[in-house]
């Protein structure tokens, strides 16, 4: 069954309601620049809250690698996802699993996924206005190209719409989604947020 990652949590009642509504992981954006970023301290109260067996990613985009690996820290991090142009050597001294994000404008940006040793690879939509969390879809044939190197997270648009035509065709190991379940940039919708899980994991109706 695919797994889901909600992205983008800024409270504690959108991270309470993804959990209930089936979640496997909640992000925590740690870039400043994004409408959803959370600071260390809100992070962890937030965490503390969370029950076991959810895993917490936290997002990052050219940070300090003492940053990252002190916030995975300070915060009870599981995952580090890395969304910038971070080296595979900065990867390799994450103390913690890495899930590195691609952004995708043809089949030649999977040229570099094979020089990474990381847990999986996220690929998200290109977009020269911003890092990620932007709503475009990229070529969903490029993600299936992807599998052949190692575990795919498919991110970039996707919504309570296409969710289940994303994962029957794709069929990744898992779906991030930020925007796509949103009521405004940095609070979730739960209706959308419901919809999107209970698709991502049973996408053909029985
Ligand atoms: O969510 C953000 O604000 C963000 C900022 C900078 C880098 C990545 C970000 N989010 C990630 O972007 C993809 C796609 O998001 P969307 O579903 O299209 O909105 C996803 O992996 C988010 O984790």
């Amino acid at each position: 069954m695919t797994k889901v990652k909600i992205c983008g949590i800024t409270s504690e009642q959108d991270a309470l309601m993804a959990v209930d509504a089936g979640a496997d992981a909640l992000g925590f954006v740690f870039f400043d620049k994004s409408p959803r970023f959370i600071g260390v301290e809100a992070a962890a109260r937030i965490i503390e809250k969370l029950p076991p067996f959810v895993q917490v990613v936290g997002l990052f985009v050219n940070e300090d690698l003492d940053v990252v690996n002190s916030t995975a820290d300070c915060c009870g991090l599981d995952i580090v996802q890395l969304h910038g142009e971070e080296s595979p050597e900065f990867c390799r001294l994450v103390r913690r699993r890495v899930m590195k994000a691609f952004r995708v404008r043809g089949p030649e940006s999977l040229t570099p996924l094979a020089d990474y040793r990381v847990a999986a690879y996220l690929l998200d939509a290109y977009s020269p206005h911003a890092y990620g969390g932007t709503g475009e879809v990229f070529d969903w044939e490029c993600a299936i190209a992807a599998k052949q190197q190692g575990r795919v997270v498919l991110a970039g648009g996707l919504t309570p719409e296409n969710i289940a035509a994303a994962v029957t065709r794709v069929q990744p190991y898992g779906v991030d989604v930020s925007s796509g379940v949103e009521a405004s940039p940095g609070k979730k919708d739960p209706d959308k947020v419901r919809r999107f899980i209970q698709l991502a994991k049973h996408p053909h109706p029985i």
